[in-house]
């Protein structure tokens, strides 16, 4: 049964003089817990639907729906973002800072501060709780990202280049992570990078765009030899360096 359902979706920006066309009749389904990538050429629309999908705006045409609920406009679904950028706020501690939603959405009940150290070593960190973003690493501050992102127990998390403005190994590190973060939480998860190799170690199923106008130009079944392994291992298969030729070769005709 579908989670995710784009229905249709065309999208085009507007402006007093120009009119450019985002998106073009976007049609795809995702299941509960699966974890999708969007890849495609630069411009192609992917943010654009990451955003629809978000709820941020309403498409100029078509709809999208989570567990057959229109997601623009509805209050009820919470959805987790987690960007390029961490977007900490730099005046709060980093317990304050993992707490805030959850504050938003339940009140400020008393014992949200054992939630924060509770996920601060499920991602891996050391007790920072009492210190500020500015006195953690990049990496360390994508782990709070994501803390945060799961304090709130999200429907779905959409994740917008997470970790493109890591050093490599963070970045390595970051994605073994949140994909096995995600399995423990059974979370359903759309990425959207620019990174191939990234969208292979990490997904279920990849979504390839054209370029802009954005359609879907083909879906590919990761295997599942690859995707019972963690990232870091499914990048040193050979079914990886397989899969990866075959999109790549679409990627480049598409340009
Ligand atoms: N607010 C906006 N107003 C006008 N045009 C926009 C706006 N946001 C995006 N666009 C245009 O819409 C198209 C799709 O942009 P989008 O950022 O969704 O693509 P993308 O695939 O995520 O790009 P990239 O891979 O470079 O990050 C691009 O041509 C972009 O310039």
């Amino acid at each position: 049964m579908s989670f995710l359902t784009v229905s249709n979706v065309h999208h085009t920006y507007f402006s007093t003089e120009t009119a450019t066309e985002a998106l073009n009749d976007i049609n795809l389904s995702i299941s509960k817990g699966e974890f999708v990538s969007f890849i495609g050429p630069s411009g192609c629309g992917k943010t654009t639907l990451l955003s629809i999908i978000a709820g941020l705006f309403k498409p100029t045409f078509g709809s999208v729906q989570i567990e057959n609920q229109e997601v623009y406009g509805n209050t009820d679904l919470s959805i987790g973002y987690m960007l390029q950028q961490d977007y900490l706020f730099p005046w709060k501690t980093i317990e304050e800072n993992i707490t805030l939603g959850l504050k938003l959405l339940k009140g400020g009940k008393k014992g949200h501060g054992n939630v924060a150290s509770a996920l601060l070593s499920d991602v891996g960190l050391p007790p920072v709780e009492k210190k500020y973003p500015t006195e953690l690493s990049g990496g360390m501050r994508q782990r709070v990202a994501l803390a945060r992102t799961l304090a709130v127990d999200p429907k779905i998390l959409l994740l917008d280049e997470p970790f493109s403005a890591l050093d490599y190994q963070s970045k390595l590190k970051l994605e073994d992570l949140v994909s096995n973060k995600l399995r423990e939480y059974g979370k359903t998860a759309i990425l959207v990078t620019h990174d191939l190799g990234e969208a292979i170690a990490m997904s279920d199923r990849i979504f390839l765009f054209s370029a802009r106008p954005g359609r879907l130009h083909q879906t590919f079944e990761v295997p599942q030899e690859l995707r019972v392994l963690t990232p870091f291992e499914a990048r040193a298969h050979s079914s990886y360096s397989s899969l990866f030729q075959t999109i790549w070769k679409e990627l480049e005709s598409l340009e």
